[in-house]
């Protein structure tokens, strides 16, 4: 997959375009990308333009924390099969383009678009004037445009905002249904206070992105991705307050009955379902005890 930070260098043939926050990508996102890809042919690219940041909190003064970071959204993009993600680091001035500007430019110019697939509310152009039909009356006959229904899911619409709202809640089963795979994060692992080791539960740390949107901290049930392997697991998220009140806040999995030496490595962790919230404990021996329900349980799902 081809990636691009800004429309200046990008001069693309036979695109089958879509644009949009993907924040997630959800089981909307999916049927986008579904359509996308039934419409590709051997001399064509799927090209998707999307954000490095949240265009509310470029434009307004929001701090809306992120499903996916910039890296996990390449990754889940490169697994799409997309051929080229175009992700505007200047969301500012890419808001800012007109509408018409925006279909002339950058979609039949640069891009020569011959299918555009969106959602049927999908707006875009300054001061969000453009929609399906402006695309319809101003394509120049150039391309087509797909528009889907919203997916329904649960008498509601899915959307990356309600997703969120479910991670924050706890309700991660349900952010899960919407996301159709697993609310997770990748990251490097790094070197913790290695009491784990000493308490015969090692764990894998990995720091969250400062943009990332985190759960309630607590106990999850959760597998962890190394290469191509998958193991199960058990998940804190928080800062460890039984140790000391300065710890970082980290993500910290156990991973069930495997001796690995994972430090620099990358791993993905997937959240299954909140088991009970962090606590302070009175001490490493009455947490330990916890764990060791905690694990119990855990090892009785089927993940
Ligand atoms: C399943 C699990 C549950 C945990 N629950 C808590 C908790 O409720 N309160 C807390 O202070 N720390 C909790 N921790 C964090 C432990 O304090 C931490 O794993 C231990 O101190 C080892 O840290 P280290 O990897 O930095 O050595 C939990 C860790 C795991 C793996
Ligand atoms: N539930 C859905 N069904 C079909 N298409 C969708 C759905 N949700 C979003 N889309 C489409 O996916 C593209 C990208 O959407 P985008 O990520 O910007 O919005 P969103 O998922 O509704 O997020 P937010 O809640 O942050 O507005 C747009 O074309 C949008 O219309």
């Amino acid at each position: 997959m081809k990636i691009y930070k800004n429309l200046t260098d990008v001069k693309l043939e036979k695109s089958i375009v879509s644009v949009g926050k993907f924040d997630g990508l959800h089981m909307g996102h999916r049927e986008i990308v579904r359509k996308m890809k039934e419409k590709k042919k051997a001399d064509t690219n799927l090209v998707v333009i999307t954000f490095a940041d949240m265009p509310g909190n470029v434009l307004g003064d929001n701090d809306v924390k992120m499903i996916l970071t910039q890296d996990e959204k390449i990754r889940f993009f490169e697994m799409q099969d997309i051929d080229v993600l175009i992700m505007i680091e200047d969301v500012k001035d890419f808001l800012m383009m007109s509408a018409e500007d925006f279909v002339k430019k950058i979609l039949i110019d640069k891009l020569d678009t011959i299918c555009f697939v969106c959602g049927d509310d999908f707006r875009f152009g300054k001061n969000r004037i453009g929609n399906v039909e402006y695309l319809k009356e101003h394509n120049y006959n150039r391309f087509e445009i797909i528009s889907l229904k919203k997916i329904i899911y649960e008498h509601g619409e899915v959307s990356s905002s309600r997703i969120r709202e479910c991670i924050v809640t706890g309700e991660i089963k349900k952010a899960n249904e919407m996301l159709l795979s697993k609310f997770s994060f990748i990251g490097v692992v790094e070197h913790g206070n290695h009491i784990g080791t000493g308490m015969k539960m090692p764990t894998v740390n990995v720091i969250p992105d400062e943009n990332k949107i985190l759960p309630p901290f607590g106990v999850y049930a959760s597998t962890v991705v190394i290469g191509k392997e998958e193991y199960k697991g058990i998940t804190n998220i928080g800062r460890k307050p039984t140790v000391s009140s300065k710890e970082k806040l980290g993500v910290e999995t156990h991973i069930f009955d495997v001796n690995l030496d994972l430090y620099d490595k990358i791993v993905e962790i997937k959240l299954y379902d909140f088991i009970r919230p962090e606590k302070k404990f009175d001490n490493l021996d009455e947490l330990k005890t916890q764990v060791d329900k905690d694990m119990s349980i855990v090892r009785n799902m089927i993940l």
